[in-house]
């Protein structure tokens, strides 16, 4: 028993200590984090040693952040790495594809995004706590916006018949704006998780204050594509359709370097202790990949622009696909629960029999479905004998085992179809369907035998001595009948049975007049 205990001390000790580990490091630093680490890895050296025996949920949440990293750098390892290298080697090889495929996958991009925007904005709506689901949205969303820009500079996608050619210019100011405020926006979404506990966050402001600082990030956009005569940004050759001068400046350094740094942070802060951050993760060190790899590229139709768009969409895909599996989730827990809450509803607690009210609607059910035509119906209703007894002796505890016992016996005894119900302390029902009055007759001398032969049942050891039933039958004669009104029948032939002795079964029969 004393083990039992520690081992429930242990794991609330091990709550606390995760919780400081993973959510208020300093708070735990504060207050002597080097007892609390001790007692944590001893708790953790017990429980491993239960392991099988116990269950480990706790350590999931350790054991499943150490397998998203082992995933996250995997990732870099198996694909990120060896890409950028093969794509290195052929970085000047031309895809003979249409410039066509760009704007396509443009258009992908953006319904992808828009949707992912929705879905965020969807959860912060759900749970206003977290705002860096808002502030996430507001990157897809900003990222949508520019990706629609984009496609505007492709006019001959909307105009059949035309050549499909954009103005690469303007287009990669779009991709460095888009790019760099994303990026920032990642960042600024570690900290508001860092900060998510906090009471102090201004949600409107924050959100406000984002929406000022992304509209004149876009207005600058504008002002320096080739709407604008006033200032412009030179970085593509548009004669020879070439990008060297935007990769031998610094401007792809400040976007790889932004993407860098939104890696590292959100990864740090994270911990990607769950696979939502796992895949907003992978969809950052995707984006740095995707500027690592462009930078080897200077033609439109080159082999590293084909494999940098296929991170990009990657990213999107670890994004678009861990929210469809959030909405699985939500959903497959929410039936969980509610299965769980109207089971519980219509049980009773202590015999997880069908409780009175499940029965009695159960039966109304029955007969207001029109079923009853042709139908052999019957209802039992079953006492316990000086019941009082039991208590009285062996106190309410045991009384409870001896209640426990006939309604499992009840349950055993009936087919399927049958319906058994608590319906008082010590009073049972069962509500049979189809059985002819023989087959009734034999169910209930059956229930009743088995009641008193305790000593061959599972609850041999529980029950101090013989438990005998008294059992009223009724078979139900009129369609129009009410389920109270044959209940109340059986129950008046339960008490002729108990009247004649207790421990028989009784037939009801209509009162001669
Ligand atoms: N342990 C326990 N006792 C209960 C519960 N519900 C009712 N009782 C007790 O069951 C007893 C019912 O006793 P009575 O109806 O007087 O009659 P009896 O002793 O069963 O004798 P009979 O005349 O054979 O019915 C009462 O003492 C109630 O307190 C319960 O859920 N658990």
């Amino acid at each position: 028993m004393a083990d039992f205990n520690c081992f429930f001390l242990s794991k609330m000790m091990a709550v606390k200590i995760l919780r400081f580990n993973q959510r208020d490091y300093t708070f735990a630093k504060a207050h002597d984090f080097s007892v609390c680490d001790n007692i944590f890895r001893m708790t953790k050296r017990i429980y491993s040693q239960r392991r099988g025996m116990s269950d480990m949920k706790l350590f999931d949440v350790e054991d499943k952040r150490k397998m998203n990293f082992m995933v996250f750098f995997l990732y870099i390892v198996v694909v990120l790495v060896p890409f950028s290298v093969i794509t290195h080697r052929y970085y000047m090889r031309e895809i003979p594809s249409a410039e066509s495929l760009y704007p396509v996958t443009t258009a992908i991009l953006f319904v992808l995004h828009a949707l992912i925007a929705f879905f965020m904005l969807m959860q912060y709506m759900a749970n206003r706590k977290k705002l860096y689901m808002a502030v996430l949205s507001f990157a897809y969303s900003l990222s949508a916006l520019y990706l629609v820009c984009k496609l505007l500079y492709y006019p001959g996608v909307f105009m059949a018949g035309s050549v499909i050619e954009g103005n690469l210019n303007d287009l990669s100011i779009y991709w460095i704006f888009r790019s760099i405020t994303m990026a920032a926006v990642f960042v600024l979404t570690a900290y508001l998780y860092r900060r998510r506990d906090s009471i102090q966050l201004n949600h409107r402001l924050v959100l406000s204050m984002m929406l000022v600082v992304s509209l004149l990030l876009f207005v600058l956009t504008y002002m320096l594509s080739s709407e604008n005569s006033l200032i412009g940004l030179d970085i593509v050759s548009a004669d020879e359709r070439n990008y060297s001068k935007l990769w031998s400046g610094k401007i792809g350094y400040i976007v790889a370097l932004s993407w860098a740094l939104a890696t590292v942070l959100i990864a740090y802060v994270t911990r990607l202790k769950n696979t939502f951050w796992l895949a907003i993760g992978l969809s950052c060190i995707s984006y740095f990949g995707n500027v690592v790899i462009l930078h080897s590229s200077i033609y439109i139709n080159s082999f590293a622009w084909r494999s940098a768009r296929f991170f990009e969409v990657l990213s999107t895909f670890f994004i678009v696909t861990v929210l469809l599996y959030d909405i699985f989730v939500v959903y497959k827990k929410t039936l969980k629960k509610y299965r769980v809450s109207y089971e519980s509803s219509i049980r009773d607690p202590l015999t997880n029999l069908y409780n009175r009210r499940y029965y009695y609607d159960a039966m109304k059910g029955y007969f207001d479905n029109k079923n009853t035509g042709g139908v052999n119906l019957a209802v039992l209703v079953a006492d316990i004998d000086y019941f009082k007894h039991f208590n009285d002796t062996y106190g309410h505890i045991k009384g409870d085992e001896v209640i426990k016992y006939v309604a499992y016996t009840l349950a055993r005894s009936l087919r399927d179809e049958d319906i058994p119900s608590r319906i008082g302390g010590e009073e049972f029902s069962a509500f049979v369907i189809g059985a002819t009055q023989e087959e009734v007759c034999a169910i209930a001398e059956r229930f009743r035998i088995n009641v008193s032969q305790h000593e061959t049942s599972d609850f041999s050891g529980t029950i101090p001595e013989q438990v005998t039933i008294s059992v009223g039958v009724y078979f139900m004669v009129d369609a129009d009948e009410t389920a109270e009104g044959c209940v109340a029948k059986a129950d008046a032939a339960m008490y002729q049975a108990k009247q004649s002795g207790r421990n028989c079964v009784v037939v009801y029969r209509e009162p001669s007049a």
